[in-house]
C-alpha cells in the first residue's frame, strides 16, 4: 500500500517507511463504520474511541448513527472498571477469535472467554459454533474429533461420522457458496437465491444447527 501511494503521489522526498507506519496505525486503531443493519460503509478514525481496548466478552459496543460513533454499555459497569468493546465478531470460536486478533491487532487476548481455551466448555462452544452435526438428524449433539477412527463421534449419542463423507459435502458446499457469491455480486439475485438455498441445504447436512456458517447463510438469504 505504501509503495502504491508513493507511485501515485510521486513526491521526491516521500518516506515510504513513514507511510507504512501510518497505514499500520490506521489498521490497529480505525473502526469499520456500519449502517443500522451492520452493513459496512467505510472506515473511520475516532481518536477517543481508539483508546478503548478489546474483550471477547465486552461490557460495551460501538454503534454508529451515520458517521457519529457512540459507545453504549451492554451490562452494568462497576465504577472504576475498564470500558471494553469487541474489535471482532464475538460469535467465533476461541481459536478463530484469537487468530483474527493476532492477524489484525497483534496481541493475544486473555479475556474471560479466551483463558478457557482448551477447557471442556470451550471445546463444546467451538464444536457447536464451527463444528459438524450428528449424522442422526433427530440428535442435536455436537461432534468431536476421534483420531482412532479417523472421523468424528457425536458427544451425545456416540454415532460416528466418517471424514470422507464430511469432506464430500464440504467440497460441494464450498463450490456452491463460491458460485452463489459470484451470482450475487453480479446482480443475478434470482439465481443467487436459488444457489444460497442449496448452500443452506448442504450446510444443514454438514454443520450443527447453531453453526455460524448456517446463520450467515440465512442472513444472506434474508437480504437476497
Ligand atoms: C485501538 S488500540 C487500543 C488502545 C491501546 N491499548 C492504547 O493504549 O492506545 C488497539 C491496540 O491495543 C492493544 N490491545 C487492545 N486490547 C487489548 C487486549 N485485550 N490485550 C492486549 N492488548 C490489547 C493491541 O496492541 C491493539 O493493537
Amino acid at each position: 500500500m505504501a509503495n502504491l501511494v508513493s507511485i501515485i503521489l510521486q513526491w521526491p522526498d516521500l518516506n515510504i517507511r513513514e507511510i507504512a507506519e501510518n497505514f499500520s496505525r490506521l489498521a490497529c486503531n480505525a473502526h469499520t463504520i456500519c449502517d443500522s443493519e451492520l452493513i459496512p460503509l467505510g472506515t473511520g478514525l475516532y481518536p477517543v474511541i481508539s483508546i478503548i481496548n478489546h474483550s471477547c466478552y465486552p461490557n460495551s459496543v460501538l454503534v454508529f448513527e451515520g458517521r457519529m460513533a457512540t459507545i453504549r454499555a451492554i451490562q452494568q459497569i462497576p465504577k472504576g472498571s475498564e470500558v471494553l468493546i469487541s474489535y471482532i465478531e464475538t460469535a467465533g470460536s476461541t481459536m478463530t477469535r484469537q487468530k483474527a486478533l493476532k492477524e489484525q491487532y497483534f496481541f493475544t487476548c486473555s479475556c474471560p472467554r479466551c483463558i478457557k481455551l482448551g477447557q471442556d466448555d470451550d471445546i463444546k462452544e467451538s464444536a457447536v459454533l464451527e463444528g459438524y452435526r450428528c449424522k442422526n438428524h433427530t440428535c442435536d449433539g455436537f461432534l468431536l474429533r476421534d483420531t482412532e477412527i479417523k472421523g468424528f463421534r457425536c458427544h451425545q449419542c456416540g454415532l460416528v461420522r466418517g471424514m470422507e463423507e464430511i469432506l464430500k459435502i464440504a467440497g460441494e458446499e464450498k463450490d456452491m457458496s463460491e458460485k452463489a457469491s459470484v451470482a450475487l455480486s453480479s446482480g443475478y439475485n434470482t439465481e443467487a437465491l436459488d444457489m444460497y438455498l442449496k448452500v443452506e441445504k448442504l450446510q444443514m447436512k454438514l454443520y450443527h444447527s447453531s453453526s455460524i456458517k448456517l446463520m450467515r447463510t440465512r442472513e444472506t438469504l434474508l437480504r437476497v
